[in-house]
């Protein structure tokens, strides 16, 4: 099992108890040198969709589920009893994906969101050499500000492993947000170039091992927004916003055509306030304002959604109406007893 590459011994290890404030300043490593150089055209697409009732589902399984390229691509979701087995597995998941590209090619190339997903990835305390990573979305504001998504994971695990400094990609601190666009995507042609990065054959667009994705309760996706015009970009790998609705308003984000052109795709939702975007992103039709969410869907590899505890009836329903008054009931609720809720479709 041992790998010279890996986010392995991640599993069932315990919170650290020595996360820095997020007051604390990181001291960003910022990229330059990258040795790996491996490639491969090896593909994960998932197929099934359906009830996973064991959290501990082995990977073999998943890559069992795995599609040639070329084959319908369908969405697999999980659901979690607690944030708790959601974070086990999604560090569990990433493990063995790490585990596989890095024997494959010598790297492993992982891009992560900002926001809740940060937390859920606490599991992951150990990182090797072969982890390479990126930013799906970042604020144009200093490394060390408090909206920084770079200082978010680098408080919460990236200062936590022994990945090389060299191995973050962060985006650059620019003056606007535009030319921290282009920096980004030259950072990432750079990447290609380099060999560290692969790039789709069929769309051209890079491809990534691994996106880890966190969605808003308004179903957005990166910093791609319902509505916005954005979300129709079809050249470009990294793009400005400076009208973002939700702040700050300055940032920078892939296009969908990059997210898509992922090998693997995880969009981990948590959060009562969630639930009905999740709905909507598990219809085949929905309401237009949750449009982002459909067009992820095309190479999404699955949800990882935390449910209701056993224990939990419809009342269960009130209490995360409430919001995060009770810690294990997350999301889905409304989902999970709505008459129209399609989860219950999906994982019944
Ligand atoms: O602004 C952002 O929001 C989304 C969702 O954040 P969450 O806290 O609701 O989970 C996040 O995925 C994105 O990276 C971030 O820039």
């Amino acid at each position: 099992m041992a790998s010279s590459c890996f986010l392995r011994q991640i599993l069932f290890s315990s919170l650290p108890t020595n996360l820095p404030s997020r007051s604390d300043p990181p001291s960003p490593p910022f990229p330059k040198n990258l040795s790996c150089s491996a490639h491969s055209t090896a593909s994960l697409s998932i197929s099934s969709i359906g009830r996973l009732t064991n959290s501990r589902r082995k990977l073999s399984e998943v890559r069992s589920m795995a599609t040639e390229k070329g084959k319908e691509e369908k969405k697999r979701v999980e659901i979690f009893d607690t944030e708790e087995n959601l974070a086990v597995e999604l560090a569990k998941y990433t493990a063995d994906l790490s585990d596989k590209y890095c024997k494959e090619k010598g790297a492993f190339t992982v891009v992560v969101s900002g926001g809740s997903l940060i937390k859920s990835l606490r599991k992951l305390v150990e990182i090797g050499q072969g982890g390479i990573f990126c930013w799906v979305d970042e604020r144009v504001v200093p490394k060390h500000h408090e909206d920084s998504n770079y200082k978010l994971a680098y408080d919460a695990f990236l200062s936590k492993v022994p990945i090389p400094p060299g191995n973050v990609y962060a985006i650059n601190e620019s003056p606007s947000a535009e030319a921290a666009a282009e920096d980004y995507e030259t950072c990432l042609k750079h990447l290609v170039k380099t060999g560290v990065l692969r790039v789709s054959e069929s769309t051209g667009f890079p491809k990534f091992d691994l996106m880890l994705l966190g969605m808003g309760p308004d179903g957005h996706v990166a910093s791609l927004f319902p509505g916005h015009g954005l979300c129709d970009e079809e050249k470009r790998w990294v793009a400005s916003v400076t009208d973002s609705p939700k702040p700050p308003s300055e940032r920078i984000t892939f296009t969908f055509p990059v997210i898509n052109s992922s090998a693997c795709v995880a969009l981990v939702v948590c959060g009562s306030g969630k639930a009905e975007a999740v709905e909507a992103a598990l219809k085949k039709t929905g309401d237009v304002y949750l449009r982002v969410v459909f067009l992820l869907r095309r190479s999404l590899f699955g949800f990882l959604i935390n449910r209701l505890v056993p224990s939990c009836n419809d009342r269960c329903f009130e209490t995360c109406q409430c919001g995060w008054a009770s810690p294990v009931c997350f999301l889905v609720c409304w989902v999970w007893f709505s008459p129209f809720g399609v989860l219950r479709e999906a994982v019944l």
